[in-house]
């Protein structure tokens, strides 16, 4: 069992924090945050540790716009070896600690021409492929106290948040490279084959990467509003004339490009929240206890 009592203190009344998960090469999100109190993954028992290059693994706590803030510099993937449930685990201690929205962010390749390396795409719904055959973080017994046996997936984007999200994007400036598309989630590590884009073309996928839907379906699961987005890193190759292969130090370049951007676009988002009034705040301390 997992205590988590050292990091909440009930107090009087404080409103629910957001948290993010930074995607490949995005983890500069969590620099936008103020009163900072990191930890190490790997100093905190139970978490899995990060292997992939632009994950820092740490998790960072703080401030944004004057919300109570924890944000994920690095995620969990399948294909690192972790379980499901291991990926998804952070999402169940956000809720725990009072977490009321999730802010997932990815690093992605565009299948459709319209979708250009630097764009930044609003997740308005996802394909879960490893979902759709049973890989998926919901399986085995249900955690009632969690959410229901079979939760409804339909407008886990939430659409209040994607439409803020297009507003601020205009004041931005940046509303020419954003938009709305669907994401699908492959199993990776490798990138996909010829064959492989043209059918996640053909059936309507916008942007691919290898996260983020198992971590919504969990969020979800367990009444999480959610916003997603994804930063078009690279065009997935779609002809067997392209000579082009992409390659993860690309897909790093194109967040390192974008960072200011994204800062700006979350701490707007963040700064529209309505407060939920709520009776837990996120006290981090460096003593964990021993109930982990
Ligand atoms: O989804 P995130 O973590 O942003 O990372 C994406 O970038 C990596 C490939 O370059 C893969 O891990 C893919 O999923
Ligand atoms: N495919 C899968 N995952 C990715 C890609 C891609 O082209 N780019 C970044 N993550």
């Amino acid at each position: 069992g997992i205590s988590l009592s050292p990091l909440i203190d009930s107090q009087d009344e404080y409103q629910k924090a957001v948290a993010i998960i930074c995607g490949s090469g995005l983890g500069m999100l969590a620099d936008a945050l103020s009163n900072q109190d990191a930890f190490k993954y790997s100093e905190i028992p139970g978490f899995p540790h990060s292997t992939v290059q632009g994950h820092a693994g740490r998790l960072v706590f703080g401030e944004l716009r004057g919300k109570t803030c924890v944000c994920m510099q690095g995620r969990f993937h399948m294909y690192e070896g972790h379980s499901l449930c291991k990926t998804t685990f952070p999402v169940r201690v956000f809720k725990l600690l009072g977490v009321d929205t999730l802010i997932v962010t990815n690093a992605a390749g565009s299948l459709d021409d319209s979708l250009r390396p630097g764009d930044i795409m609003i997740l308005k719904d996802h394909i879960n492929f490893p979902g759709l055959c049973g890989l998926n973080p919901l399986c085995g017994p249900n955690l009632d106290r969690f959410g229901p046996r079979f939760p409804a997936m339909s407008g886990c984007y939430d659409a209040g948040l994607r439409r803020i999200a297009m507003e601020i994007g205009k004041q931005l400036g940046v509303a020419e490279v954003m938009t709305e598309g669907v994401y699908a989630m492959v199993g990776g590590p490798n990138f996909e084959s010829i064959a492989e884009a043209r059918l996640l073309h053909r059936l309507g996928v916008d942007a691919v990467g290898m996260s983020t839907a198992p971590e919504v379906v969990v969020a979800t699961h367990c009444g999480l509003r959610v916003f997603g987005l994804s930063l078009i890193t690279n065009k997935v190759v779609k002809s067997y004339d392209d000579p082009e292969a992409v390659d993860h130090e690309a897909v790093l370049a194109v967040g390192r490009r974008r960072a200011q951007t994204l800062q700006s676009l979350v701490m707007e988002l963040v700064a529209r929240f309505k407060c939920v009034v709520y009776f837990a705040i996120l006290v981090p301390k460096r003593d964990f206890g021993s109930g982990f």
